[in-house]
């Protein structure tokens, strides 16, 4: 595909923006093209600045589950605009969208908006760290919390996909405090609370981790975290920023029947438009200022614009059969894909929550960031381009999940099953 003018765009970004971009994923660094720059999008299509048309797979990292451009949320988005794009007050939006969440997710009694997954996930472990008065979290290698300094220890996404061990810029003195333990290891993780239980204030997972792939938990994992942490007087911080509203509408603790003590949540909640939340039980939520000492707060939070696609989008999931077609269409995906390696001969695994996948390339499965790292990344690659010249947009790194949305239609997931099939050939 003829892609000249994203090159030149991507030259000129680079005089300006270091590497070209303003989230390091974008680059394509770890496939070995330049990224595209892109022009416009629409219901399950991505158009590029040389015109070129993608089945787009990435859907902006996961919040676009009702497709790019979904009339009912562009209007919410203009009337909402025309009303003023922020205030810098409380509005009735606000609280709609707040409820709205409490209720699909009933261990949150309350909730604070904020403007991005990066913000609730560091807001939560300082309200856990407060709460408890302990300093200490545990996290899990490959998940990714976003890029605060203290979550930024043996990360997901970026810092797997370049490699990233540890970021210079983050203290020695803050990483002390962050404990990780391989994901799906329980018996790790007992180890470490039984050693620092006295100052360990929250475990915090991705429920499903979708910064290494896709990687569900074990059955017991969950469950067997929420008992250490009822022991041990911890918080369970659980960051449901990728899987709320995507894998169920009461996201993977519906699924998994487990409960967090707190929940962080964005992309989905804000309909394509910046934003994140975290929120939980009222006793916890409550030392929050201005009610309680731990500070925090966001010139832009609960942004209207943002407030009102969320409440858009949401409105759009409580539409009978929107999981079930979800489901379906994803299901029919992985399955495509599956096939087209074993056709090809190429060492697959395809790892798949609802509308959540990721290919390994490797025999799998896959449960930990060890296991999600023996994967082929060069065939990944090859196969990323082809699929990219065969017009299907994957997220540029083996170690991303994939999303199928509303707009995906049963042509879009043949005509990307067939892509996989000319992809894989020689890969
Ligand atoms: C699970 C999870 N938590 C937190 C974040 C951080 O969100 P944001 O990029 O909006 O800061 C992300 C994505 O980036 C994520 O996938
Ligand atoms: N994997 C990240 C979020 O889920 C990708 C978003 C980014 O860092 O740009």
């Amino acid at each position: 595909m003829p892609c000249s003018r994203s090159l030149e765009l991507f030259q000129r970004a680079n005089r300006v923006i270091p590497g070209g971009v303003n989230s390091p994923v974008r680059a394509f660094k770890a496939v070995g093209r330049h990224p595209l720059f892109i022009d416009r999008a629409e219901g399950s299509t991505l158009i590029d600045a040389d015109g070129n048309r993608y089945i787009d797979y990435v859907g902006s990292w996961g919040p676009m589950i009702a497709g790019h451009s979904h009339p009912k949320i562009v209007e919410a988005i203009r009337k909402a605009a025309g009303r003023g794009t922020s205030y810098g007050a409380p509005t009735a939006l606000e609280i709609d969208l707040a409820e709205q969440v409490c209720a699909a997710f009933p261990n949150m009694e309350q909730v604070r908006m904020v403007s991005s997954g990066t913000e609730a996930a560091m807001s939560a472990i300082r309200l856990a760290r407060g709460f408890t008065a302990r300093n200490k979290i545990l996290k899990f290698e490959g998940c990714y919390h976003g890029h605060a300094d203290s979550l930024l220890v043996e990360a997901g996404s970026g810092v797997a996909t370049f490699g990233i061990p540890a970021s210079p810029g983050v203290p020695a003195d803050f990483a002390r405090h962050t404990l990780t333990a391989p994901f799906n290891d329980l018996d790790r993780v007992k180890a470490l609370v039984e050693e620092h239980k006295a100052d360990l204030a929250a475990i915090i997972l991705e429920p499903i981790a979708g910064n290494m792939g896709c990687v569900p938990p074990q059955p017991g994992f969950l469950s067997g975290l929420r008992d250490l942490c009822d022991r041990h007087g911890m918080l369970l911080i659980v960051d449901e920023v990728m899987t709320g509203f995507r894998v169920a509408y009461g996201g993977a603790q519906q699924l998994y029947g487990v409960k967090g003590d707190l929940v962080c949540l964005g992309k989905i909640i804000g309909g394509g438009m910046p934003v994140g939340a975290f929120g939980g039980r009222r006793d916890i939520m409550r030392q929050l200022a201005p009610e309680g000492g731990v500070y925090q707060a966001g010139t832009l939070s609960g942004n209207p614009l943002a407030m009102s696609a969320g409440l858009a989008a949401l409105a759009l999931l409580r539409e009978e059969g929107v999981y079930e077609q979800l489901e379906e269409r994803s299901a029919c995906l992985a399955e495509g894909l599956r096939q087209a390696a074993t056709a090809a001969g190429v060492p697959a695994c395809l790892q798949r929550v609802g509308s959540m996948f990721c290919c390994y390339f490797q025999a799998g499965p896959v449960r930990s960031f060890a296991d999600a790292r023996a994967s082929d990344t060069r065939v990944f690659a090859t196969f990323f381009g082809n699929m990219l010249d065969n017009g299907v947009n994957l997220a540029p790194s083996q170690f991303e999940a994939g999303f199928v949305s509303l707009a995906h239609t049963p042509e879009d997931i043949d005509r990307t099953i067939e892509a996989a099939h000319r992809s894989l050939q020689g890969a």
